[in-house]
């Protein structure tokens, strides 16, 4: 048998406004610190869509709005203010998306496997899952920090292809942002991007292989995509 079909075709999903919906932990953290400093907080709507570059980003996002601008040695302890504050509410009101669930049931049922990608730190990444219930489905939970390399450098696609078992011939990056579908195409991997995520652009922008509304049609975009990339 041809070796790399032994490989269990995988699926690598981004986090943030892609398998859960963070926005209002990470803004309410975000706020939280804002707060302390005796700063201004962000309004939801407008900080929601600073979300996808990294919570030291929307952390200098939140000071910026607030004009305030800190030397590195502040920021560093701000933003491990921020880490903090963030585990202890790491699901307060994070919530998976709806058919997060069915659809790693139906494709788990058909011999894929899965694993996640973000540019969300490691250990917060897994308290969150753990925290939401499914931790335990993915052969590798991969944060900003797991490697040398984050997205939207490729080889963070590809290092946790590798970390999952999986063969980047096999595999489909599922994500919500212009970082996660530039990441896929710089690994070479297809991508099928979401629209409920955190995107400042409509993700047609940036051209991804496939777009789902909803995790329901994952199934059949895969489909779309497996028989033209012959990943499963
Ligand atoms: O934590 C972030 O800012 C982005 O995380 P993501 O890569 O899971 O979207
Ligand atoms: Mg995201």
């Amino acid at each position: 048998m041809n070796k790399s079909l032994a490989i269990p075709p995988l699926l690598v999903f981004d986090l943030d406004g892609t398998l859960a919906d963070t926005a209002a932990d990470l803004v309410s953290t975000l706020n939280a610190i804002l707060t302390q400093e005796g700063l201004a907080a962000v309004s939801f709507k407008d900080a929601r869509a600073m979300v996808g570059a990294g919570a030291k980003a929307l952390l200098q996002r939140g000071l910026k709005a607030n004009d305030v601008v800190v030397e590195e040695e502040r920021l560093d302890q701000l933003f491990a203010d921020y880490l903090d504050h963030y585990e202890a509410h790491i699901a307060d009101e994070s919530v998976l998306y709806p058919g997060v669930t069915a659809a790693l049931d139906r494709f788990e049922a058909a011999g894929w496997n899965f694993a996640v990608c973000t540019n969300k730190f490691e250990a917060p990444s897994r308290l969150l899952l753990t925290a939401l219930g499914i931790a335990d489905r993915f052969k590798a939970i991969c944060g900003k920090d797991t490697f040398a390399v984050s997205k939207p450098e490729g080889d963070a696609l590809l290092q946790t292809i590798a970390k999952a078992g999986g063969d980047p011939r096999r595999a489909i990056m599922v994500g919500d942002s212009k970082t996660d579908i530039d990441t896929a195409h710089n690994a070479k991997v297809p991508v099928v991007a979401v629209t409920f995520g955190y995107t400042d652009l409509p993700v047609e922008t940036f051209e991804p292989d496939r777009i789902i509304g909803h995790f329901d049609a994952l199934w059949d975009a895969v489909e779309e995509i497996s028989a033209v990339f012959h990943v499963a």
